[in-house]
């Protein structure tokens, strides 16, 4: 059968609403085995690495997943904590969270869950599971809060896949940025504050966000930008001046030109202009990971203190701070506005039985 069905389906289960929000994915464990697998579906992604699809196979296949898989895995097994990958751990206790948030509100009418775009839980995996409990309408909200093509593009891609397979789709609603909501700005700025109120303040605040190579922005992806215009309003939010903060991006891949200025590179030349002192935040990222954790946390410090830095901080992401979790539900309460599902089940099934429909 082409398009598949719903094997579960009677008109004596409730409508729902669904909620689901995704974010990239980490592999199942910090081994080169789970490694190669993750990093295999993840770089086979148009969206993410656009080189010709020919001469990307023989690079990823005959050199990139050689190498790549066990420094990965190295650097994986430094942020590793018993419960597993940080990512996946924070991305579920938001979840959890928002569920319980979703609960008080609107009662079991919504099913809050989380999927990852690579790796488990699958996005389509999760989309059939809630298919099953009776979603008809289906919010999706990737938790990356600048839009680009190769992130949030392609969480949509993943979407739209499943999509082409099914044969009964539910309304959908997808969410594809939240760079300059309020909520999130003053979250941001809430806990930057918060975490200059225990630890005092730096010289300098470093706003450090994931890179993506310059020819997607020349080709039109508006990532640059938005990640410019949440730098601007956390620090409107703060009153900080132009001096007092900037604006930088990490985690290169490959040997093209990627937007800059880069991370690694301000932070080793910044001791020799007299800074002396930073704290390094990454709006980018609504949950920490291996590249704030491991990257920022870690390498960024032993290049900043080895070029005569004295102090070195960094401000952990959101994650599932209370106020991160408010600004969520806010965001999920005003895109299910006007939703509703019905769920007079008795009635249903009756006039379905009447009508000589089989389930
Ligand atoms: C926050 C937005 C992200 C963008 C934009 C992004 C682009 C992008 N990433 C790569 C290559 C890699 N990224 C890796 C890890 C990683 N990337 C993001 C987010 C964005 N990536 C996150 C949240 C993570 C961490 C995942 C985790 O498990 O903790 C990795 C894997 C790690 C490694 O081997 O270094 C790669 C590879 C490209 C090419 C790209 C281009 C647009
Ligand atoms: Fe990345
Ligand atoms: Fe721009």
């Amino acid at each position: 059968m082409k398009y598949a069905g719903n094997p579960g389906f009677s008109h004596q289960q409730a409508d729902k609403i669904g909620v689901l929000v995704t974010n990239l994915g980490t592999p199942n464990a910090p081994t080169k085995g789970a490694l190669q697998p993750y990093l295999k579906e993840f770089l086979s992604d148009p969206r993410v690495v656009e080189v010709p699809r020919l001469l990307w196979w023989f690079i990823l296949n005959g050199v990139i997943l050689r190498f790549r898989p066990k420094r990965s895995a190295q650097a994986y097994a430094t942020v590793w904590s018993e419960q597993g990958s940080p990512l996946m751990v924070h991305t579920k206790a938001q979840a959890e969270a928002l569920s319980t948030r979703c609960e008080e509100t609107f009662g079991d009418k919504v099913i809050v869950d989380y999927a990852m775009r690579y790796g488990q839980p699958a996005i389509s995996d999760v989309i059939e599971n809630m298919l099953s409990k009776g979603v008809r309408k289906l919010l999706v909200l990737p938790l990356y809060p600048q839009y680009s093509g190769s992130t949030v593009g392609s969480t949509f891609d993943a979407v739209a896949q499943d999509f082409k397979q099914r044969r009964w789709l539910p309304d959908l609603r997808f969410v594809s940025h939240y760079h300059d909501r309020p909520g999130y700005i003053q979250a941001m700025a809430d806990s930057i504050q918060r975490y200059w109120d225990t630890n005092g303040r730096a010289d300098k605040l470093i706003m450090s966000y994931h890179g993506i190579p310059k020819r997607y922005l020349m080709n039109g992806d508006p990532y640059h930008c938005e990640c410019l215009k949440t730098s601007r309003l956390i620090a409107e939010a703060l009153d900080l001046g132009p001096d007092e903060y900037m604006t930088t991006f990490q985690s290169r891949f490959g040997r093209e030109e990627w937007l800059k200025p880069y991370t690694d590179e301000t932070l080793k030349a910044l001791p020799a202009k007299g800074v002396k002192s930073v704290q390094v935040v990454c709006p980018g990222f609504s949950a920490d990971c291996l590249e704030t954790i491991e990257e920022i946390g870690e390498e960024n410090r032993e290049y900043f203190m080895h070029a005569g830095g004295e102090r070195y901080e960094y401000i952990p992401a959101l994650n599932s701070e209370p106020g991160h979790i408010s600004m969520l539900f806010d965001m999920v309460q005003e895109n299910l506005h006007g939703w509703q599902v019905d769920s007079d089940v008795e009635l249903r099934a009756k006039l379905a039985k009447q009508h000589g429909c089989p389930r």
